[in-house]
């Protein structure tokens, strides 16, 4: 994989040339060849002064849901500011096209930018519904349809993946922190680096995957594996007991104070220290004296009532003796809420019995094949988990490995396009279309509105009429007490025209905006779906359009 230049840009300024860093593989030739095969056919056709309009949607809901995330904004942006086809790649096309290609058209492609190409789009981060483009694009048509596979590939998983951690965020609550673990387990180095991006704009609080921390400047935690416990067995194995006191700075025999603690543990947890394993607590000690400040110990390694909380909480005292005060602990196998709410009991007791009000408060961290499913059931059984690790699940998007988006041409030379299907959800909406969302008093989303760019917006107050767009009989009428046009120009003649929001203020986004949408869309079991409708202009259009383009069948 040829990453040349992985960079996070640093949102919040308009961004320059200079300051556009992307991710290396994203680059014109990560597209479908048919682009570029039928970029020859148009430019043979003469249609290189064609302008065309496009629309990136999505036809349902991933999760069994009623709404998604739109995410990857930025990073179609950056490549629009970047698109252009080295020396190389045309090397590259000359070789690989079919024979016979005009040699002019290598030319025209090797000049060819995205400086004539506008993109409106929704915010990135807002709530989006089906059939409401999240991305309108119009420009040329060769270079409009070049973009297409690039644009889907950018927007399709990190929307996915935005959608799922804001799920997991629904179900585990505010206060509980989410990590995402899941790199090892990822699509790939990219999807890897893609599922921590859009999982902390979903609302993730970190990631385990260091490289996302640097460039995308997402918080990186982590606690340790089970190897690390294994690899000692025996406390002869220790090379070093001593720890220097955090105030007097005097060099104290951790292990020493551990041991003493154990005794008294063994006692007050009803649990014998020869049951409990020794290599475990010579793991901890180390670990301790590697991380005296930041001592979280994976407890769960040999039996987690019988060895792990007398061990952690043996070392956890230890260090309390030298002035430090321990993290937390994580279970990664068994019943996790039997065994946090046991890990709670024992924390309480130790912080009663030792006069270490702080024990009460130590971080217990759960992982293992978490799912929202999971979480859900362990909600419902009561736990004292305070965060949750969660990999696999997360980032393969278990429950629903793609979004469907799709990028339709609408119009071409000021002409409607529409594209007809027996499945009449996959009908296109024709035409150049402006989107509205239109609030009730009480600040909720009640419908996104389509209309043809030619009408009026609605306005507040009035009455609009609002029409199911393609049965007939499913209308109502609407006073929105707010109105929001959903699209803002973010390309324009070469520019980049709207500050870029940071990806912290991204995350912050999706959490406002899945707020105005009422508990009943959001709910996970059998959701109500959220309305989207188009105005009785573009309703009238559509079925005028759709019936002048079918054809009328014959029986015989
Ligand atoms: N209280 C619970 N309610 C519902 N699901 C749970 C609960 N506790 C754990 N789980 C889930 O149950 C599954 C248990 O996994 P599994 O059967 O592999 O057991 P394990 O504890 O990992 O076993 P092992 O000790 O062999 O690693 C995981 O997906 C975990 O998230
Ligand atoms: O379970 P996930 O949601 O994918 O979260 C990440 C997992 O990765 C780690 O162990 P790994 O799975 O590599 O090994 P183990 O489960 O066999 O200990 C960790 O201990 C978690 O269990
Ligand atoms: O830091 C952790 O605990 C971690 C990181 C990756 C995968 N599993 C666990
Ligand atoms: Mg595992």
């Amino acid at each position: 994989m040829n990453h040349r230049e992985l960079s996070c840009s640093a949102g919040g300024q308009f961004m320059d040339r200079g300051r556009m860093n992307q991710n290396g593989v994203v680059q014109p030739l990560l597209t479908d060849l048919y682009q570029i095969t039928m970029a020859y056919a148009y430019w043979k056709s003469d249609k290189t002064d064609d302008t065309a309009v496009f629309d990136l949607f999505f036809r349902n809901n991933p999760f069994h849901g009623e709404f998604t995330i739109f995410a990857g904004l930025e990073e179609c942006l950056k490549f629009l500011d970047s698109f252009h086809y080295s020396q190389s790649d045309i090397e590259y096309l000359k070789q690989t096209l079919p024979e016979g290609i005009e040699h002019e058209f290598f030319e025209y492609l090797g000049n060819l930018t995205a400086r004539d190409v506008t993109l409106y789009a929704i915010d990135e981060g807002t709530v989006a519904f089906p059939r409401v483009p999240i991305i309108k694009i119009e420009g040329p048509l060769i270079i409009v349809q070049l973009l297409e596979t690039t644009l889907l590939t950018l927007v399709n998983y990190a929307s996915l993946m935005a959608t799922n951690a804001a799920r997991y965020r629904m179900v585990a609550g505010k206060h509980v922190k989410l990590l995402e673990f899941g790199l090892r387990r990822a699509q790939g180095p990219d999807g890897g680096l893609s599922a921590s991006k859009y999982s902390y704009t979903g609302g993730f609080d970190g990631t385990s995957n260091v490289l996302a921390g640097k460039l995308f400047n997402i918080p990186v935690k982590g606690t340790h594996a089970h190897a690390y416990i294994t690899s000692f067995s025996s406390i002869g194995e220790l090379k070093t007991r001593l720890l220097k006191h955090k105030q007097t700075g005097i060099m104290e025999d951790l292990l020493e104070h551990a041991v003493r603690h154990r005794a008294m543990l063994s006692h007050l947890l009803d649990v014998s220290t020869e049951e409990s394993s020794e290599g475990e607590l010579a793991a901890m000690v180390s670990y301790a004296i590697a991380f005296p400040d930041g001592f979280m110990a994976l407890v769960d390694t040999y039996d987690v009532k019988r060895s792990g909380l007398l061990n952690f909480s043996a070392v956890a005292l230890a260090l309390n003796d030298l002035g430090y005060h321990a993290l937390g602990i994580r279970i990664d196998s068994g019943d996790l809420a039997y065994l946090s709410c046991l890990a709670r009991e024992t924390f309480e007791k130790v912080a009663e019995r030792f006069k270490v009000p702080w024990f009460n408060k130590l971080t217990i961290v759960a992982s293992n094949d978490i799912n929202e499913d999971t979480i859900l059931s362990l909600n419902e059984q009561g736990h004292k988990i305070d965060c949750f690790g969660i990999g696999t699940h997360l980032v393969t998007c278990q429950r629903q490995p793609a979004l469907g988006c799709v990028y339709k041409l609408v119009e071409i030379n000021g002409q409607p396009r529409i594209k007809l299907s027996q499945d009449v959800e996959k009908v296109t909406m024709p035409g150049n279309k402006n989107a509205y969302r239109l609030y009730s008093a009480d600040g909720h989303a009640l419908i996104d509105l389509l209309q043809k760019v030619s009408e009026p917006p609605p306005a507040v107050g009035q009455k609009v009429l609002c029409r199911h767009p393609f049965q007939e009989s499913k209308r109502a009428y609407v006073i929105p007490s707010h109105v929001e046009s959903l699209y803002k120009v973010y390309w324009k003649s070469g520019k980049i025209c709207q500050q870029l929001p940071t990806l912290e203020q991204v995350r912050e986004k999706v959490q406002i905006s899945l707020k105005t949408l009422r508990n009943d869309h959001k709910r996970t079991l059998n959701p109500t779906p959220y309305k989207v409708a188009v105005s009785d202009n573009l309703y009238n259009f559509i079925h005028d359009l759709w019936l002048q383009n079918a054809p009328i069948g014959e029986l015989s």
